[in-house]
């Protein structure tokens, strides 16, 4: 297969990265079952990209049900090193307005129902995730949504919610009191495996609404999401294209190399089984 360095991930309302070219669409089985559709593979500013829409085609899988370890195994089979995430997110502060991008630098999860490591079955890894992002990737997404002219905010925890009922008002004020700035239902889990797998991960979250917690303003509905996002998938387009010619194949981030000191099982125990099937992720540390 050939090599591609760089994955897009697109949330609600990015579907297609229509300025892709030489395309391919490729199918990937993973040990971990499928992911949510076949990668689109093709070329933007001269670098090969895989794209794939997080939700599939014709936005068919819901936040629960998503594959987010076939996913994001599916790009280390092309060796992706840098996955950039495009989603759409609420606002939990006054000042983070619709159409606003935020570039977040933390998590918190309030999910319930996720696989979310690659590991177990006789091989134990514990990451470092106090800085679930890539601070290199972040940084170069926040230069291009700044360069793009669009109101970019830098940082901000992003609390990931089960889905799929948007939040009850109490939740959403509490979140608001606990200083949470975004609420979306995807990106967690992904930017977990994605440390896993030694791939750089950041988030472009494009603000849809205000959730439901401000007075002045309609509470959250898929169909207000969807127009905001229309409104802004050109500039999340426009971001990655010009993030691209600027990420380096030079990695210096603890991304790179995540798995260093994450493995405690004794070598000699781990079942030959586990260490097949996760062989791509560690391969390189059991010899
Ligand atoms: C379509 S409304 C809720 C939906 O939108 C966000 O999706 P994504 O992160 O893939 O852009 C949110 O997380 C929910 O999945
Ligand atoms: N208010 C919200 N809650 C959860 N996910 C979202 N995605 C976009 N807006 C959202």
């Amino acid at each position: 297969m050939a090599e591609v360095k760089i994955g897009v991930i697109g949330g609600s309302g990015l579907y297609n990265m229509e300025a892709l070219t030489d395309i391919e669409h490729i199918k990937v089985s993973t040990p971990f079952g499928d992911p949510s559709d076949d990668y689109i593979v093709g070329t933007l500013e001269g670098v090969r990209v895989a794209f794939l829409p997080r939700h599939g085609h014709g936005h068919r899988i819901s936040p629960s049900e998503l594959n987010f370890r076939a996913n994001i195994y599916g790009f280390k089979t092309f060796g992706v090193e840098h996955i950039i995430s495009v989603s759409a997110v609420g606002s939990l502060k006054e000042h983070i307005h619709p159409l606003d991008v935020v570039v977040p630098d933390q998590f918190f999860d309030r999910t319930r129902e996720r696989v979310s490591t690659f590991f177990g079955h006789g091989l134990v890894a514990h990451i470092a995730f106090a800085d679930p992002v890539c601070p290199n990737l972040s940084e170069l997404i926040y230069q291009a949504a700044v360069g793009q002219g669009a109101t970019v905010h830098k940082g901000g925890t992003y609390l990931c919610m089960e889905g799929p009922a948007f939040s009850t008002r109490g939740e959403s004020n509490v979140y608001r009191q606990w200083g949470m700035d975004i609420i979306g239902m995807t990106n967690l889990q992904e930017a977990k495996l994605a440390r896993e797998a030694e791939i750089c991960y950041a988030t472009m979250a494009m603000v849809t609404d205000y959730d439901c917690w401000h007075e002045e303003e309609e509470d959250v509905t898929v169909e207000a999401i969807i127009q905001n996002l229309m409104k802004n998938a050109e500039l999340a387009k426009k971001v990655i294209r010009s993030v691209i010619p600027n990420i380096s194949g030079e990695r210096t981030c603890i991304c790179a190399n995540a798995l260093q000191y994450a493995l405690i099982t004794d070598r000699k125990s781990i079942p030959e089984e586990t260490k097949q099937r996760l062989d791509l992720l560690v391969g390189k540390y059991l010899k």
